[in-house]
């Protein structure tokens, strides 16, 4: 069926595990993730950026969903990612999403909190919860001095008044990760420091891990032997995804590893089958790839395996 995320975060932070957030864009993605979380008997939350509505079209996006749920059983949270104004967190709901992401974080602390304010009034009137974000997501460099840091990423006094004055049900902190295959330049560092305070001073609420995907590079290195290039890419260690899902993550976002994975697989697979054009097959890899790359995330890094 389909739930909000209250009672999978509240078990997840007891079990000091994660639930992942997987990115969904096509068919062949949605059935990669579901047969991998039905496999494990995971917990699971779908989430559609903008640009995946763009894309898909909302209508298919859904009812691949629907479908999903109807052919595993699943429980699955259907979850708008980064949600840039009350309307679209608005149509999302109206259209059936037990959770939506409304992203203030590049206005004010005021104007974030009377926008995520709003947001939770409408979506708590019909039981759907909110993650919102306060902190930029960014990667520092080392060399990078404190107040620059601190301008940047998630201050713990403020996050308590954020949920304070929201009511928000969860809540996407900066700590040093970014989107995308290129986190770091240097060394990948997160500020777990900061993680601890904030975990100290909300206890038992939910916080949310944007980029974090790992940029596994056997992935990047499979991209590139057949034809890709995307040099240099570098993401979050998976001891410290680990790490952090013990200190109050209770949401790890994940997109860019399934981009990796289902992109090696494809480019791999019609470079060794250049007679090959039907469109089943390379797809068929992707989907194969997707869910592997799934089941790696739930069993080794997330932990939510048999959390159902
Ligand atoms: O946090 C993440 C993914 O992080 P990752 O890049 O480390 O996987 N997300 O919210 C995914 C954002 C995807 O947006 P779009 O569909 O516009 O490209
Ligand atoms: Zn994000």
């Amino acid at each position: 069926a389909l739930v909000t995320s209250k009672e999978m975060f509240k078990k997840a932070y007891e079990g000091q595990y994660a639930v992942g957030a997987f990115n969904v864009n096509n068919m062949e993605i949605i059935q990669g993730i579901v047969e991998a979380a039905k496999e494990e008997n995971a917990p699971l939350i779908l989430q559609v950026s903008a640009g995946a509505r763009k894309y898909a079209k909302p209508a298919y996006l859904k009812k691949l969903v629907e479908a999903a749920i109807e052919d595993t059983g699943l429980d699955v949270v259907l979850h708008l990612d980064h949600g840039e104004n009350f309307e679209i967190c608005k149509q999302c709901i109206d259209d059936g999403f037990t959770s939506v992401m409304i992203d203030g974080s590049k206005y004010s602390f005021e104007e974030n909190i009377a926008l995520t304010k709003k947001v939770v009034e409408y979506a708590h009137e019909r039981g759907v919860v909110v993650e919102a974000e306060l902190g930029r997501l960014a990667g520092i460099e080392d060399n990078v001095n404190v107040s620059e840091k601190d301008a940047i990423y998630t201050d713990p006094n403020q996050a308590v008044e954020f949920v304070e004055r929201t009511g928000v049900d969860s809540l996407a902190i900066a700590i040093g990760t970014s989107h995308g295959a290129y986190k770091f330049k240097g060394e990948p560092k997160l500020d777990f420091e900061r993680l601890e305070k904030i975990t100290k001073l909300l206890p038992n609420f939910p916080l949310v891990l944007h980029g974090a995907s790992t940029v596994i590079p056997e992935f990047v290195e499979a991209c590139n032997k057949y034809g890709g290039n995307i040099p240099g890419a570098k993401g979050v260690p998976e001891d410290m995804l680990r790490r952090a899902s013990k200190l109050g993550i209770c949401k790890i976002n994940i997109d860019t590893d399934l981009r990796l994975a289902m992109t090696a697989a494809i480019r791999k697979y019609l470079t060794e089958n250049p007679e090959v054009f039907d469109p089943r097959k390379y797809l068929g890899e992707g989907r194969k790839a997707i869910k592997e790359m799934v089941r790696h995330k739930i069993k080794n890094v997330l932990g939510c395996s048999n959390k159902k």
